[in-house]
């Protein structure tokens, strides 16, 4: 890790600041979403009300002590207790955040909501929007095209997929789901591929963001991997609870392959072929509970590193995965990337769309193009993209 004293850690108590949207615009206006969602009952309706005060103009209370993880959020961060939620770290209090709000709707009962997930509504309506069926007829037009041209289109459809999640298009203006595919701003797609040269055995491990139309898309990005040998065995690793709106769990792995099912031609082949492969243990899915942890990667657990340590490779998804890989600082954008990532146990590519402030592993000439082309921003507005890779301890 460079010296991170230089970097100081993202919170969101800086008028003006995108983090400070977040808290201030974004959380209030998802909780009458979910409240408008479902036909919940007063004890939901009062305990979303209070949310709405604690976190536009009150203070971090802890679970209830009854919670199932209230101790495991007494060791995550018991000091943020008490406090503002703009003056803790950004990633701990949009993370608690969606704790809070399962706690409120009642997700982890006991009752009649336990396991309802407050989110499915939306991501259920985008796995069928005209945008998805598009997206997968590009998906299947590439499918059929020659091998050779297929990995990179799939990389890209992954990366791409991520641009527009559901949290995101709460309070954006510019349509980023609309942004023509920019040049990426960096792009180690090669570097990438060096590590999956096939013919030898291979894991991959994706830890995935999105549901929906990110999620497709890294599914027949998978498939790929399997069906032409770049690896043969697959860990798709997601949230073991709803998480920042659109994260995808296992319910909405299974939707996903559904929807691939029954999306015709070779798409479906794509997932007939994945259904089996989990069947034969060449996919499976992963659900760490570390994956909804409000840190960063390099306070991970024994398991979850010895996990990441027997892949060939792990592909980190998104801007949080991005975050939480680097670490949610103000680095310099010029920080080498492999600088932030030598904690990371084994080769690790980043595949992300930029949503967030951080960024690291530019140029000093990509830096500047960027700052003059958008004067008005380009870290936060989800219409640049990157893939950044570390080879890992061995290669680096
Ligand atoms: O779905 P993604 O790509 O992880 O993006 C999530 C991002 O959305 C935000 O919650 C708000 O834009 C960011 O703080 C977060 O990093």
């Amino acid at each position: 890790m460079p010296d991170a004293s230089d970097a100081p850690q993202i919170l969101s108590d800086a008028p003006g600041s995108f983090a400070r949207s977040v808290l201030a615009e974004r959380h209030p206006a998802l909780i009458e979403k979910v409240r408008d969602a479902f036909p919940y009952g007063p004890e939901q309706h009062r305990a979303l009300d209070t949310l709405h005060h604690e976190c536009t103009e009150g203070v971090i209370a802890p679970l209830p002590a009854t919670a199932y993880d209230h101790d495991r959020w007494q060791e995550w961060g018991r000091e943020h207790f008490g406090r503002s939620w703009f003056d803790v770290p950004f990633l701990w209090a949009e993370s608690y955040f969606y704790r809070q709000l399962l706690e409120a709707v009642g997700y982890f009962g006991p009752g009649p909501w336990q396991g309802i997930d407050p989110f499915r509504p939306f991501k259920h309506a985008e796995l069928h929007t005209p945008e998805a069926a598009e997206e997968l007829a590009a998906l299947d037009a590439v499918l059929r095209s020659p091998t050779e041209r297929q990995a990179n289109a799939l990389v890209h459809g992954s990366l791409w997929g991520n641009r527009a999640d559901l949290g995101f298009r709460l309070s954006t203006t510019s349509d980023a789901a609309d942004a023509a595919d920019a040049p990426l701003v960096a792009d180690a797609t090669e570097a990438l591929w060096s590590l999956l040269p096939g013919g030898s055995p291979a894991t991959v491990y994706l830890v995935a963001d999105n549901a929906g139309r990110e999620l497709l898309p890294d599914l027949v990005l998978l498939d790929h991997l399997l069906y032409h040998g770049r690896a043969d065995r697959a860990v798709l690793a997601v949230k073991p609870y709803p998480y920042y709106v659109s994260d995808a769990t296992t319910a909405d792995v299974l939707d996903c392959l559904r929807r691939l099912t029954r999306a015709g031609g070779a798409v479906a082949d794509v997932g007939s072929r994945l259904w089996s492969a989990m069947g034969k243990g060449h996919l499976t899915i992963g659900a760490h509970d570390f994956f909804r942890a409000p840190l960063p990667y390099a306070a991970m657990p024994g398991s979850l590193r010895r996990a990441f340590a027997s892949a060939t490779v792990t592909v980190m998804k998104g801007d949080l995965n991005y975050r939480r890989l680097v670490g949610d600082r103000l680095w310099p954008p010029t920080t080498p990337f492999t600088a932030c990532t030598g904690y990371f146990p084994g080769p690790v590519a980043a595949l992300r769309t930029l949503k967030s402030d951080v960024i690291v592993g530019l140029d000093e000439r990509t830096v500047a193009a960027l700052d003059t082309a958008h004067p008005e921003g380009w870290r936060t507005t989800g219409t640049h993209a990157l893939i950044q890779v570390d080879p890992g301890p061995r290669r680096r």
